[in-house]
């Protein structure tokens, strides 16, 4: 329960409320139309890079040149009844809503239309609540609603990224970077709430571990197990 007594809620964009994986695919097709591809049905693990690579390794970078195209994250389809979800979910009383999205490295484009996105398709009150981060973790809320697997703390993604931008620094400049996520909580304030994508919908989950598996599944009895009763 946020310190208000309200329920905070942080929604993921890309695979939640923005169809990222079907434009991948789509777009892919129509730039490479003689390699590889692999159906939405037989995607596994979150990062469609990984398993392209896997096909073989030159196919990575070129299903990530389509999403670091200019365009891409502004053109992506809204997934079916999110909108309307994160409309009614923000008119909800004792609720609080943002969006909370990880910008790819490749920021030129993606972080722009991001803002764009929401505003096109939400309205300009939205952007307001839209949140980038590459560590969501260190966000504080009741739920996450994401179609991430894991969601690592510590920023063990993100700092690796900084590593990686830094490299041929020196261990104090690499400290001086590190320095700021030191003590970073262990474990989220949120319980994680995996909506269902292509590349999740195979998994276990653990209890006590919940899905939405779509905006049409009961979004609202999840937020009210989080309410303090009266
Ligand atoms: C599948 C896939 C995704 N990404 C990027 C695209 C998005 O910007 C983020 C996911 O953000 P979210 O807030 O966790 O939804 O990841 C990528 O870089 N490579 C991929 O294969
Ligand atoms: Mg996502």
């Amino acid at each position: 329960m946020s310190g208000s007594g309200s329920v905070r809620v942080l929604v993921d964009m890309d695979g939640v409320l923005a169809d990222f994986e079907g434009a991948l695919l789509r777009k892919y097709r129509e730039r490479y139309p003689g390699e590889p591809f692999i159906e939405l049905s037989e995607r596994r693990g979150f990062l469609a890079r990984d398993q392209y690579r896997q096909i073989s390794p030159e196919l990575g970078p070129k299903l990530s040149s389509v999403y670091e195209s200019p365009g891409f994250f502004l053109d992506l389809k809204p997934i079916s009844g999110a909108i309307e979800a994160m409309k009614e979910m923000s008119n909800l009383r004792n609720t609080e809503v943002f969006l909370c999205t990880s910008p790819i490295l490749q920021y030129e484009h993606c972080v722009q239309e991001k803002f764009l996105w929401v505003e096109k398709h939400l309205g300009a009150e939205f952007v307001q609540r839209l949140i980038l981060t590459r560590d969501k973790t260190i966000v504080h809320a009741d739920l996450l609603i994401d179609d991430k697997d894991s969601i690592k703390g510590e920023s063990a993604e993100g700092i690796q990224g900084l590593h990686a931008s830094v490299k041929g620094e020196s261990a104090e400049g690499i400290q001086g970077l590190h320095a700021p996520v030191k003590g970073v909580q262990a474990s989220p304030s949120w319980e994680h709430i995996l909506f269902t994508c292509c590349h999740n919908q195979h998994l276990q989950l653990q209890p006590p571990q919940r899905r939405l598996q779509s905006w049409a599944d009961d979004w609202r009895a999840i937020l009210d197990s989080k309410r303090r009763p009266n």
